[in-house]
């Protein structure tokens, strides 16, 4: 019997490209995609390849052209005003990043009430969705790493040296104080979408994803669940409930 055909989804950020295997419409294997070493990854048996593209536009087009040029289909993602229940803040749709719609498909698949879906990448994203399905909008703030290429860039005596802290404490050295000063930045993007969403709804959830959510790991809230390869779930959700490749 031949090995079942496969589908490959590629989330690409504005620093990273993700990338995930489905098989018989799960997720079989996830890991970041790497260009350069493109001649290490298996194309064959591909049946179709999906992308979500934020950022990276010139590597989009030579992905494009190698997977056009092994023929296999390629399709992108757009954010929809409607899809699979959920409906757009934006007034025009496709200004509001595939990533932060797909974002919201993968949690609503996965929950029905209120929530708020917080993505930590190169940008910090809030989406605040209702239990209808309702988009009500969010926020964009620098991601942790963007924080600190811009206080580098604007300051003389800043120096940084990059530490995966995840516990909040005070710093006595410039470098120590920089990576707090981000962990409570990015704490404090949490802590207000708590907030917010506390004022607004009785019950509610908040998922958290990307690929500083690890930095996020410490802080226990009630309402707080970390939530893996958000946009790539929400690839799945579209690829599975639209049949897109019957
Ligand atoms: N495998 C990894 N291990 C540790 N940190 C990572 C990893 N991948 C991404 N990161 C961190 O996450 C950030 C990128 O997150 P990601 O969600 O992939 O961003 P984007 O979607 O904007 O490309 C990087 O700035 C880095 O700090
Ligand atoms: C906000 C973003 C930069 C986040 O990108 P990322 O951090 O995932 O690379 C991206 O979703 C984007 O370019 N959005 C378009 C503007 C908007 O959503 O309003
Ligand atoms: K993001």
């Amino acid at each position: 019997m031949s090995e079942p055909t496969k589908i490959l989804l590629l989330d690409v950020g504005n620093t990273c490209i993700k990338y995930a295997w489905v098989s018989q419409l799960s997720i079989t294997q996830t890991g970041i995609f790497d260009l350069e070493s493109v001649d290490n990854f298996n194309f064959s048996e591909i049946q179709h390849c999906f992308v979500s593209a934020v950022g990276q536009s010139q590597k989009v087009g030579q992905l494009e052209e190698l997977l056009q040029a092994q023929n296999i289909p390629v399709t992108f993602f757009k954010t929809m005003s409607k899809q699979l229940g959920l409906s757009c803040a934006y007034k025009d749709q496709s200004r509001l990043g595939v990533d932060r719609w797909l974002a919201m498909l993968a949690c609503r698949g996965e929950y029905s009430g209120n929530f708020a879906v917080l993505d930590f990448g190169t940008a910090m994203t809030c989406d605040v969705v209702n239990s209808k399905g309702q988009h009500l909008g969010g926020w964009i703030a620098p991601g942790a790493n963007t924080m600190q290429v811009a206080l580098l860039k604007e300051t003389e005596q800043l120096r940084a040296q990059q530490d995966d802290v995840a516990n909040l404490s005070l710093g006595v050295t410039t470098e120590a104080c920089i990576n707090m000063g981000i962990l409570a930045s990015l704490q404090g993007f949490v802590l207000s979408s708590d907030t917010y969403m506390q004022k607004h709804f009785a019950q509610y959830q908040i998922f958290i994803g990307g690929g500083d959510q690890n930095k996020l790991a410490q802080l226990q809230l009630e309402h707080i669940q970390l939530f893996d390869d958000l946009v790539l779930k929400g690839m799945l959700e579209l690829v599975k409930k639209t049949n897109i490749t019957d």
